[in-house]
């Protein structure tokens, strides 16, 4: 079977954390840890939902994209992907949308896409809220650039990433495990 990651992007709060996590459960697909310099949320774990950093200790890594969002800095490694794929052909990573068209053009066909929306816009801020999230952090996070950039499919991925509508997330598995299974005939 040859490597492939599955990129999950989207908007704050479209699930992206949430098809990650299924996607280890169901099909032990791993999730490769990316680093941020952002603090932890309530619950979050370092080296599990992420590597948390300072800068000085950031700038010390060789990343393979990095960017900032939202005023924090966020990156992966090619060291974590190669790791990954020691262990596993199928990988998964969360990315803002900026990364995902980054990975799409410098991995090409290793990289499977997955752009998650929702069909009511509300639904997102009802979620992070729901979810926890500090209210100041939701109220900076929703007037940031990114999480407006992030609602939309970005042109360079049109056509490329599969769209998926998180309204209901049976629906949304289903049509998770739709791709998989495509995903595990072309590599056999
Ligand atoms: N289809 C759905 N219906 C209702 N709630 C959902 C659905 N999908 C995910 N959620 C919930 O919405 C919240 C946000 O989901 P999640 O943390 O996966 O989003 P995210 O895209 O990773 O967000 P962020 O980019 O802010 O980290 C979580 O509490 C999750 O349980
Ligand atoms: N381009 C990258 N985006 C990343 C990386 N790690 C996480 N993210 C994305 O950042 C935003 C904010 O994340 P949050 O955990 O603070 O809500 C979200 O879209 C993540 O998917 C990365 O290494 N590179």
């Amino acid at each position: 079977m040859r490597d492939r990651i599955i990129v999950i992007t989207g908007a704050t709060g479209s699930g992206k954390t949430t098809v990650g996590k299924y996607l280890k459960d169901k099909y032990a697909i791993p999730k490769v840890i990316t680093h941020t310099t952002r603090v932890p949320r309530p619950g979050e774990q370092n080296e599990v939902d992420y590597y948390f950093e300072s800068d000085e200790t950031f700038n010390q890594r060789h990343f393979l994209e990095s960017v900032k969002y939202d005023g924090h800095r966020y990156g992966s490694s090619y060291e974590a992907l190669e790791r990954g794929w020691e262990k596993s052909p199928l990988l998964s990573v969360v990315l803002d949308t900026k990364g995902a068209v980054t990975y799409s053009e410098k991995l090409g066909e290793e990289a499977v896409i997955i752009f998650l929306t929702v069909s009511k816009d509300n639904a997102l801020q009802q979620r992070i809220k729901e979810r926890g999230d500090d209210p100041n952090a939701i109220d900076h996070r929703l007037e940031s650039d990114e999480y407006q950039r992030d609602m939309a499919l970005p042109k360079e991925l049109q056509g490329i990433a599969h769209v998926i509508v998180n309204d209901k997330l049976d629906k949304t598995k289903l049509m998770l495990d739709e791709i998989i299974k495509e995903l595990r005939n072309d590599l056999n």
